[in-house]
């Protein structure tokens, strides 16, 4: 094939720009083609060796695809139901009653995003999504804290005046999903060999990202529109909850799109940077987008758990290799950095320009979902 016919796939990856050939035919490599699926029930056994063998199966799928189903977990439909209600009635408000809660109002970037303001591929009009993020805030009482916080720390969170009913309803969601994140996190412990508790002390109290999100219907792909563009999540893994309509896609080593579609009553859960990071690569954080061409309005909701902010997290033990020297980063300001890349319009970014195209074609710049 002459060079100029090869294909390539553009993306950003651990907040860098990179791309991939598309391997067809004779020159396509062994990759995955659907995205597994995991019984995680087994994860709530009493008996380790049952926690072992599903452990296993988690490994493997973080290993060979980055990205799998958690089926029969234990967050109630009801709640998800309740909080998809909850998120379409937000997203139905009056624009001006959302953008009361502006991202850029935001020192710990929370809130409310319009549609078009970011733009994950550098081109075309921006992500065609709106969203709405809460997460990890030592004053909100909901968090369940042991310890008052300290007056230093930042407030975080806030909340639109026009629904009061939305912050119970996340809450709810949050808690859930995180104690369903916490004991997931001791099976990615075990996955990787390690005494099942290793990541519990950097995860006392995890930066938490919860996104509701809406993407309205587009026409197909085009230069102008994606929902979001190609990247991978800069947490230590994501847990999404898709409504019915399919949109999600990840990348395969040939170049290749493999639709992840809802499967009713599971999460999508994948690896984020920070955790591919301390396994040296070994757990695959996964490219992945989406692009909402089924004409209907999809909502989801990413739930991302990383580690304490504090936290400086090495390579672990079962996972260092001779000359490989991977200084540990700390978890707060590696998080920050690449939330603030993204945004380039926040106040926080003191006006710099956003990334030209030119730009992202030669050096790395880095972006981020
Ligand atoms: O909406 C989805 O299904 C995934 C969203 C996503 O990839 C992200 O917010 O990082
Ligand atoms: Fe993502």
């Amino acid at each position: 094939m002459a060079v100029s016919d090869q294909e390539y796939v553009y993306y950003h990856a651990g907040g860098k720009r990179g791309s991939r050939p598309v391997l067809r035919g004779a020159n396509a490599q062994e990759t995955f083609e659907s995205i597994p699926v995991v019984d995680v029930s087994r994860i709530f056994s009493s008996n380790v060796d049952e926690r072992k063998k599903v452990a296993t199966e988690i490994g493997k799928a973080c290993r060979d695809v980055g990205f799998f189903y958690a089926e029969n977990h234990d967050v109630p439909e009801s709640v998800i139901d309740e909080t998809f209600y909850a998120i379409k009635k937000f997203f139905a408000m009056p624009l001006e009653d959302k953008m009361e809660v502006h991202l850029h109002k935001s020192a710990a970037l929370r809130g409310y995003e319009p549609l078009f303001e970011t733009k994950m591929e550098g081109t075309g009009r921006g992500d065609l999504k709106e969203a709405f993020s809460i997460g990890d805030d030592p004053w909100d009482p909901e968090q369940n804290l042991p310890h008052p916080p300290h007056p230093s720390e930042p407030k975080c969170n806030f909340w639109p005046t026009a629904y009061p009913e939305l912050r119970p309803c996340m809450y709810e969601y949050y808690t859930r999903v995180l104690a369903f994140s916490r004991k997931l996190m001791q099976a990615f412990a075990l996955a990787l060999d390690l005494p099942e508790t290793y990541f519990d002390a950097a995860t006392s109290f995890p930066m938490v990202g919860v996104r509701i999100l809406h993407y309205p219907p587009q026409e197909r792909q085009s230069a102008r529109d994606i929902g979001i563009g190609a990247h991978t999540d800069y947490s230590f893994f994501t847990l999404v909850q898709q409504e019915k309509v399919a949109a999600l896609q990840v990348l395969n080593a040939n170049g290749i799109w493999v639709d992840a579609p809802p499967r009713p009553r599971t999460y999508v859960v994948n690896v984020g940077d920070f955790l591919s990071r301390i396994t040296n690569g070994a757990f695959k954080s996964t490219v992945h987008r989406v692009l909402n061409t089924s004409g209907a309005e999809r909502y989801s909701m990413p739930f991302f758990f990383s580690p304490n902010r504090e936290a400086t997290l090495d390579i672990v033990p079962t996972c260092r290799m001779e000359g490989v020297d991977e200084k540990g980063v700390n978890a707060g300001e590696y998080f920050m950095e690449r939330l603030r890349a993204a945004r380039w319009q926040h106040p926080s970014n003191q006006g710099k320009p956003p990334p030209k195209v030119q730009d992202l074609a030669t050096s790395e710049v880095t972006v981020s979902a």
